[in-house]
């Protein structure tokens, strides 16, 4: 449904997006993420074609962006980063204004302003004008105009920004329920939520596309295959820091005093080095466990990699 091949967007010299490739399924939500400037909204510019690649391809439902930027048009639902609202208007005049503009008409239109005016809870502003609307209900008239005519495609921008926190446990399961006969693209800077909206994320940093796929195979794909846990009376890190085959993650200390610290594991460390390692140091460990590996986790360890690589 959307598929983009070696997608490059240069601004002068600098490359906002550099050789990107990727595809979207039918019921599937790609989830990207990346920090400050990696080139999440560049990408999502180029799909809704509000700007144009300087190289390579995308297609949405084998429309070329270049080519039938209409057609492109016609298929998607967008949400970009600036919202395109018309404060003068109320919310059921805006909304039904790009319901016809989008060629819904009679009942049709009826039951789609319905739709959008239940799902996105938007009784209470329903003809209350843009001009006056919270951060939050912006955004959900934002989102509203994006679906509000089923489109087979939905681009995303960071889709919860400024929702308060029940806001954007609906607006996931909203995107998950839409996504089961559509293809969906969104950014977002929250872990935790690219993680739980996904099927998969591609993870970009600095305009590249440092890893894709489900969590399982990133953090395959990162090398890391466990999360060590230890818990000590006294701090941990600077004693292991130096120890091949660990990542430090975190370490925190809980109300008695007692330090936790976190580090992704590699499949070659053995725990029997780390206890050697503080034995040799006279610390003693209270616990230890494993635990799968997070989003977070693998996303320090991709965006560090690729610093490194870099
Ligand atoms: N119009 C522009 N002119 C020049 N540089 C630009 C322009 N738009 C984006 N850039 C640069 O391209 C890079 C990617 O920007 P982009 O907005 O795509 O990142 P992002 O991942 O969406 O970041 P954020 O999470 O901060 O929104 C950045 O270095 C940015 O400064």
């Amino acid at each position: 449904m959307i598929e983009a091949v070696s997608l490059t967007r240069l601004y002068g010299a600098h490359a906002a997006v550099e050789g990107v490739t990727f595809s979207v399924g039918q019921g599937e939500v790609l989830g990207l993420l990346g920090p400050n400037g990696a080139g999440k909204t560049t990408i999502l510019k180029i799909l809704s074609t509000q700007i144009v690649p300087t190289s390579g391809q995308a297609r949405v439902m084998g429309a070329d962006v270049l080519k039938e930027p209409d057609r492109v048009r016609a298929l998607i639902g967008y949400l970009p980063e600036v919202l395109p609202l018309y404060d003068q208007m109320e919310v059921e005049e805006y909304l039904s204004f790009v319901a016809e503009a989008r060629g819904l008409r009679g009942a049709q239109a009826k039951k789609r302003m319905d739709f959008v005016r239940e799902a996105l809870s938007l009784e209470y502003v329903w003809h209350h004008p843009i001009a006056y609307l919270s951060k939050g209900y912006r955004q959900r008239v934002g989102l509203a105009q994006a679906i509000v005519h089923d489109p087979p495609v939905l681009i995303l921008d960071e889709p919860t920004t400024g929702l308060d926190p029940l806001q954007v446990l609906e607006i996931r399961d909203l995107i998950r329920q839409m996504a089961r006969e559509k293809a969906v693209i969104f950014s977002s800077h929250i872990l935790s939520e690219v993680e739980a909206v996904s099927d998969r994320i591609a993870i970009l940093n600095q305009g590249h596309l440092v890893a894709q796929g489900s969590l399982r195979q990133l953090a395959r794909a990162a090398g890391w295959r466990r999360i060590f846990r230890l818990r000590a009376k006294e701090r941990l890190r600077e004693a292991l820091e130096a120890l091949p085959g660990l990542e430090p993650v975190s370490e925190t200390q809980d109300q008695k005093g007692l330090w936790t610290y976190r580090a992704l594991a590699d499949d070659k460390i053995r725990i029997e080095e780390v206890l050697e390692t503080l034995k040799d140091r006279g610390l003693n460990l209270l616990e230890f466990c494993e635990e799968h590996p997070g989003l977070e986790e693998i996303f320090i360890a991709l965006v560090r990699e690729s610093h490194g690589a870099g």
